[in-house]
């Protein structure tokens, strides 16, 4: 289901979730308001056992409010929280066998590392025995077995950031939900933390888990389904894979990739399930994977990466234009091409001689892999 938002409900899989339907998360029809401001709009959305479902969009777009919904430190003002088969919605935060991880840590800092990872052990009534077994166990799975002894304050951003999920899992739950868990970090150590999270998921792979971004590298990385949300609503949801490649409408195609998005018209069927457009002069080819209808205006998304520059195979669309940027960026170059009154972005390996603004460009780009998006619709 990636289509249209909300016809039916967004799952991250159509996996037997029944089976194991203890730490699905559920929304169900949920709004959140603040006086008479809605901030969340009827979300429905599952996140399937097992499974990472990433929600990102801009700053303000409800991501975080959504989460807290699940945690129970918001009230819906309508709809069902459900984890598994529980109706969740009234329970108490304690009551509902979650781990959360935040942005900034929020270790206690009068207490040692592994005061912090045995507190949520200890408020649930563990005995000593199973808090002296938990711990360490806990720790060794984030890597910081040997930190047991010190303080929040004589470890790294990146290390206090691995207590944190050492502490949300101490108690095996089996949801984690995880607000911008690396965004306090800096970009080597948050390439590093992605790696090391992905890991974790390898090795608890029942665990369900929610995680709040802004970051699409994160999101495509992690997540096997992502939401994208706006103005406190799910605006698209689908496989990473999938909304990258055929992203629905116009805000998910530039959110998650920052697609080119050509203003194209007079959609007609051009055989083996490609159609032709044109724009402006050109006629294009592209796949249709949201089935648009015969004489459509869309929009044909190509994303940078796809142009190429040079010789083409006779098949491949051709456009030609004048450079307007050109910006090196180590290990790629991106190029601004004016084409029909429309900038268009390219990147591309490192060129030995980049073109020059001004001078004349031709590219092109395979149909297979491109496809036609509809405009956003009135609310869109
Ligand atoms: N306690 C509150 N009282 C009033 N308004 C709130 C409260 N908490 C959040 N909001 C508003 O709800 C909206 C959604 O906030 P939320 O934190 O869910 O957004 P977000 O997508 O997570 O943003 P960011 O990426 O900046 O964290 C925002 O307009 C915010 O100002």
């Amino acid at each position: 289901m990636e289509r249209s938002l909300p016809a039916a409900t967004p799952s991250a899989s159509a996996a037997p979730a029944d089976a194991v339907g203890g730490s699905r998360i559920g929304f169900e029809n949920v709004s959140v308001t603040y006086g008479s401001l809605t901030v969340l709009q009827s979300l429905t959305l599952t996140v399937n056992p097992g499974e990472i479902v990433a929600l990102i969009g801009p700053s303000g777009s409800g991501k975080t409010t959504a989460l807290r919904a699940v945690a129970g430190f918001v009230r819906p003002s309508s709809g069902r929280i459900m984890i598994g088969d529980r109706d969740v919605t009234n329970l108490a935060p304690y009551d509902r066998k979650i781990g959360m991880v935040v942005q900034n840590y929020a270790l206690f800092p009068h207490m040692r590392v592994e005061e912090n990872v045995a507190f949520g052990l200890r408020a649930h009534g563990a005995s000593e025995a199973v808090v002296r077994a938990r711990v360490p166990e806990c720790l060794a799975m984030v890597g910081m077995g040997a930190y047991a002894k010190r303080y929040p304050r004589e470890l790294s951003g990146g290390q206090q950031q691995r207590i944190a999920i050492a502490r949300a899992l101490a108690n095996k739950p089996q949801v984690l939900l995880l607000d911008e868990p690396l965004s306090a970090l800096d970009a080597q150590i948050r390439r590093s933390m992605l790696d090391e999270l992905a890991k974790l998921h390898r090795d608890l792979p029942a665990l369900t888990v929610l995680y709040v971004t802004h970051d699409q590298t994160e999101a495509l990385t992690l997540a096997n389904h992502i939401g994208i949300m706006r103005d406190g609503r799910l605006k698209a949801f689908g496989g990473a894979q999938s909304l990258f490649r055929n992203p629905p409408n116009r805000f998910a195609a530039e959110f998650l990739g920052r697609a080119n998005l050509l203003p194209v018209n007079d959609l007609q069927p051009a055989g083996e399930g490609r159609v032709s457009v044109r724009f402006g002069a050109t006629v294009l080819k592209a796949r249709n994977h949201h089935r648009l209808a015969k004489g459509s205006d869309c929009l044909l998304c190509v994303r940078p990466h796809d142009f190429k520059l040079g010789s083409s195979r006779p098949d491949a669309n051709r456009l030609s234009g004048v450079v307007r940027s050109v910006q090196w960026q180590g290990d790629v170059h991106n190029v601004v091409v004016e084409v029909a009154g429309e900038c268009i972005r390219l990147s591309s390996a490192p060129m030995r001689e980049p073109p020059e603004p001004g001078a004349s460009l031709d590219v092109h780009f395979d149909p297979a892999d491109v496809t036609v998006v509809p405009e956003d619709g009135a609310d869109g």
